[in-house]
């Protein structure tokens, strides 16, 4: 299994990045083994009947790396890239990203290789609940929550919770989160992750002395995250030059309206065609000269290739591995460039994914306010320990972001020690 997960690019990327963190912290071998792999790999077939009235099987995973810490908690991804070294990898993201923030979470991921975009309504929730039913011995408040990721939304999320409430017999709110605020979800969890995207960048324009109000950001990918990524600092002042989506990319040094371009794609489909931008090649988007570049799409975009050109001051990692270990090198000689790690950047998702899933077991609903301030009170705790770590012992921020989330597990699963 092992030579299997590593033969997977995106998981290659991430135990690397765990390795030489785990030589920063000088982990035992037996502590070393215990975090680096993860705890199930599963893998399910998911039958569905197709509009068109054949059956076709597409294949799904839940990778849950840790269970020392708490329940397993991660989103969900439909994409037709899915593999289950890539949601490996992004299970041990999450595992670090949970412990870095505090919560009281192991890390998961789940996904189905799939094309959301070619599917009807029907046969999404089809595919979703007969995923969710697949999954139900794995799954539940107390052993693995899940979320959205990309190509699932809130919607998803409430067929999950119908599936796994219907079998219990009763509505359990804290199955997932991520859902409609009327089927208790929590206020502020749609916008989180790019709020705090959002909040992290107009904070490294800081340290890095340029005002927010004067600066500009180009962002790759127009879904959750990356709306919300640019509405935020599009209020907070900052002027949004480009943006791009799978369908092609804009450009307008003048500054793109946030909305009046989501109005445009929710009616074309994509950003293509927004007649108040120029078009731009999606690859050149990425080398334009702005302050704050946010890849908040797909993994391994940020290559050996146009590490040297990126010509921002702030690269806020919105998505999950945007940047390869060759890219990572380049950076690193880069001291004109701020990095926001993605385990720092988006972690205001699962954050208050944590809130939603404490309000559930509460039967507790609080205000958009009172999450937003409690998320902003935690993301800037956790970028003050990062910046500082990686002041202290000279360490790029990845390696600072994780060695602190790393440290977190490692300690855990020395207290509770090994079952002979
Ligand atoms: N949702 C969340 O709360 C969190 C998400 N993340 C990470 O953020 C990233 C984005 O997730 P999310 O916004 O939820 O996903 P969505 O599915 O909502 O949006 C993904 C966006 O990326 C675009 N996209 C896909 N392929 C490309 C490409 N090759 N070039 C440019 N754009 C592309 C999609 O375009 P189109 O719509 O045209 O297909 C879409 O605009 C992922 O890495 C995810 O893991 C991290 C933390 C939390
Ligand atoms: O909200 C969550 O539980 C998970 C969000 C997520 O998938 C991520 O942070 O990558």
């Amino acid at each position: 299994m092992k030579e299997q997960l590593l033969k997977n690019p995106v998981f290659q990327m991430a135990a690397e990045q765990f390795d030489r963190t785990a030589d920063f912290l000088k982990l035992s071998n037996d502590v070393r083994e215990r975090c680096k792999w993860p705890k199930r790999l599963l893998t399910v077939s998911i039958p569905i009947k197709r509009d068109s009235g054949e059956t076709e099987v597409f294949f799904g995973y839940r990778v849950q790396h840790e269970l020392s810490r708490g329940p397993v908690k991660g989103g969900l991804r439909f994409h037709p890239n899915v593999k289950l070294g890539e949601v490996a990898a992004l299970a041990m993201w999450m595992n670090w990203k949970c412990a870095l923030m505090g919560l009281p979470f192991g890390g998961g991921k789940g996904g189905v290789t799939c094309d959301p975009r070619s599917m009807s309504e029907a046969e999404l929730e089809n595919m979703t609940r007969r995923y969710t039913a697949e999954m139900l011995p794995f799954i539940g408040p107390q052993t693995d929550v899940m979320a959205p990721d990309m190509g699932t939304n809130e919607q998803v999320m409430a067929w999950m919770l119908d599936v796994y409430s219907s079998h219990a017999g009763h509505l359990v709110p804290g199955v997932v989160t991520g859902k409609p605020v009327n089927l208790q979800g929590s206020e502020g969890r749609t916008a989180a992750t790019g709020h705090g995207v959002a909040f992290l960048a107009t904070r490294a324009l800081t340290k890095c002395k340029i005002r927010h109000e004067n600066a500009t950001a180009i962002i790759q990918g127009f879904g959750n995250v990356g709306y919300h990524a640019a509405l935020t600092m599009e209020r907070f002042g900052v002027r949004i030059i480009g943006i791009s989506d799978v369908t092609g990319a804009v450009h307008n040094p003048e500054g793109i309206n946030v909305k009046e371009l989501g109005k445009h794609v929710a009616k074309s489909g994509g950003v293509v065609g927004f007649t108040a931008a120029d078009s731009i090649d999606p690859a050149d988007l990425l080398v334009q000269p702005c302050d704050v570049l946010v890849p908040a799409a797909l993994e391994r975009v940020i290559t050996s290739k146009n590490a040297g050109k990126l010509k921002c001051r702030v690269l806020a990692e919105a998505a999950n591995g945007p940047t390869t270990t060759e890219a990572d090198a380049i950076l690193e000689r880069r001291d004109d460039i701020f990095m926001i790690p993605d385990i720092l950047c988006n972690a205001g998702g699962v954050t208050v994914s944590y809130f939603e899933w404490v309000q559930n077991l509460q039967r507790f609903q609080w205000s958009e306010q009172e999450v937003l301030t409690k998320l902003d009170t935690m993301m800037a705790k956790a970028f003050d320990r990062v910046i500082t770590f990686a002041q202290r012992n000279k360490l790029p921020h990845r390696v600072a972001a994780l060695a602190l989330g790393i440290k977190e597990v490692a300690n855990v699963k020395k207290q509770r020690g090994l079952f002979p």
